[in-house]
């Protein structure tokens, strides 16, 4: 079979991130999306550049053996390029993995190579591989389920590299950050092996990874981006330069840290490391990264599982410290009707119209027992009362 991958989603991730890394890999990419300018820039530019920046100066790869599908317009072979695929990869958002399950589910129904396709979803998430999993099993036929293993294999992953917005007369090239961290559970291949993709690190148990990932990085991120919004910053590195928000951070991560040193084999010395690492890359000036990038979609982002209700749900139960995690929180309530994002539209609604109890059920997913629910409730209600 030739050594074909196929990515859903030719945004910054995917162009920067994970088409770089199938493309050293040595394999053809093919992109798929359903954004017309994407489609067509991709399919009349034989090349494109990524580039990492940093204070060591610039290093610019380019990136060339790939096609590019509209979805929307060319289903049929969209399919036929899954069924002789090595690899399907996906960063499209993870409320869209719904939508690209259909056709995911067609593509490996119409396998017959011995060896499954590798699924792999490189979302901001917990579980994002079992979630598109999960809508492709609802897109299968009943009969057909029971020998999907021989068909496709799913492997959640941890994806972790900052490519902010691109400049609008930057065509297809991606500037980035140059640090990248891709893990990917091993186990899901079995006897079959992994694909060799020498930039993943396969791990045995991802939990580690993704949690750790998503509640520094990211908790750390959203952090700075709803505070500096609230706080008329443009940048998520204008909003470090702040010693207020830059202590807020700090604080942050240093809840979710006890958290993931409790939790998981790693050592306290080991997360104040990550942790100095992290709040460099996310103060990196040279990225250009704004406040509304980086919030975008709060209400992804103040769910159950997330950045901040993960983890200070978590520290709830276990006794532990939540009350920076409960301020950014706050924070992202606060950021409504930001233009372009549909999300904090709705979030604004929401707050309008629900009793402050019905709002945070609704918004975070907690029970209303759940030892956090009440301090939800309470900044809720704070955010509520200051909009009358
Ligand atoms: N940008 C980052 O720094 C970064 C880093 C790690 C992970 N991620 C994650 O990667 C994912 C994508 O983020 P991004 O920053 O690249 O966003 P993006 O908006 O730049 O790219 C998303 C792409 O998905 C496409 N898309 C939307 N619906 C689709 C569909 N039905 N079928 C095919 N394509 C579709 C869009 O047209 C767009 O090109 C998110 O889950 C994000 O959390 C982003
Ligand atoms: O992509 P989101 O919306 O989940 O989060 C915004 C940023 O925090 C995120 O894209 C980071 O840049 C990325 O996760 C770094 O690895």
């Amino acid at each position: 079979m030739e050594k074909k991958a196929i990515h859903f989603g030719g945004g910054n991730i995917g162009r920067g991130f994970v088409a770089e890394f199938l493309h050293t890999a040595g394999f053809e990419v093919v992109f798929v999306d359903v954004m017309d300018s994407i489609i067509t820039a991709l399919q009349d530019t034989k090349s494109y550049q990524v580039t990492e920046v940093s204070d060591e100066g610039e290093s610019t790869k380019t990136i060339t053996n790939y096609r590019a599908i509209n979805s929307k317009t060319h289903e049929s072979d969209v399919i036929h390029e899954i069924s002789t695929a090595s690899i399907v990869t996906c960063a499209v958002g993870p409320n869209i993995l719904k939508f690209i399950a259909p056709v995911i589910a067609k593509g490996i129904d119409a396998r017959t190579d011995a060896t499954p396709l590798a699924v792999i979803a490189c979302e901001n998430a917990i579980g994002a591989t079992d979630t598109l999993h999960h809508f492709i099993k609802e897109n299968t036929a009943p009969g057909r389920l029971g020998s999907m293993p021989d068909r496709a294999r799913f492997a959640n992953s941890a994806i972790d590299r900052i490519v902010p917005g691109q400049a609008p007369d930057s065509g297809l090239n991606v500037r980035i950050e140059k640090f990248y961290e891709w893990a990917v559970e091993s186990t899901p291949f079995g006897e079959f092996g992994h694909p060799e993709i020498p930039a993943i690190h396969w791990v045995g148990n991802l939990e580690p990874y993704i949690e750790r990932k998503l509640f520094t990085v990211n908790t750390g991120h959203a952090t700075a981006a709803y505070h500096g919004y609230n706080a008329g910053k443009k940048t998520i590195a204008e909003a470090l330069q702040d010693s207020r928000i830059r202590n807020i951070v700090r604080d942050v991560l240093q809840e979710t840290a006890s958290l993931i040193i409790d939790k998981h084999e790693i050592s306290a010395a080991e997360q104040q490391e990550y942790v100095e690492t992290i709040i460099t890359r996310i103060s990196n000036p040279y990225l250009e990264d704004t406040v509304e990038r980086v919030g975008r979609a709060p209400m992804r982002k103040v769910s159950r599982k997330e950045r901040f209700i993960g983890p200070a749900a978590q520290l709830a139960e276990r006794g532990g410290k939540f009350e920076s995690l409960i301020g950014s929180l706050e924070m992202a309530l606060r950021f409504q009707n930001v233009e372009g994002d549909e999300e904090s539209v709705e979030l604004a609604k929401i707050l309008k119209e629900n009793a402050p109890a019905d709002a945070a059920i609704r918004l975070t997913g907690l029970d209303r027992d759940h030892p956090l629910f009440p301090h939800v409730v309470q900044v809720v209600d704070g955010v509520q009362s200051e909009a009358k």
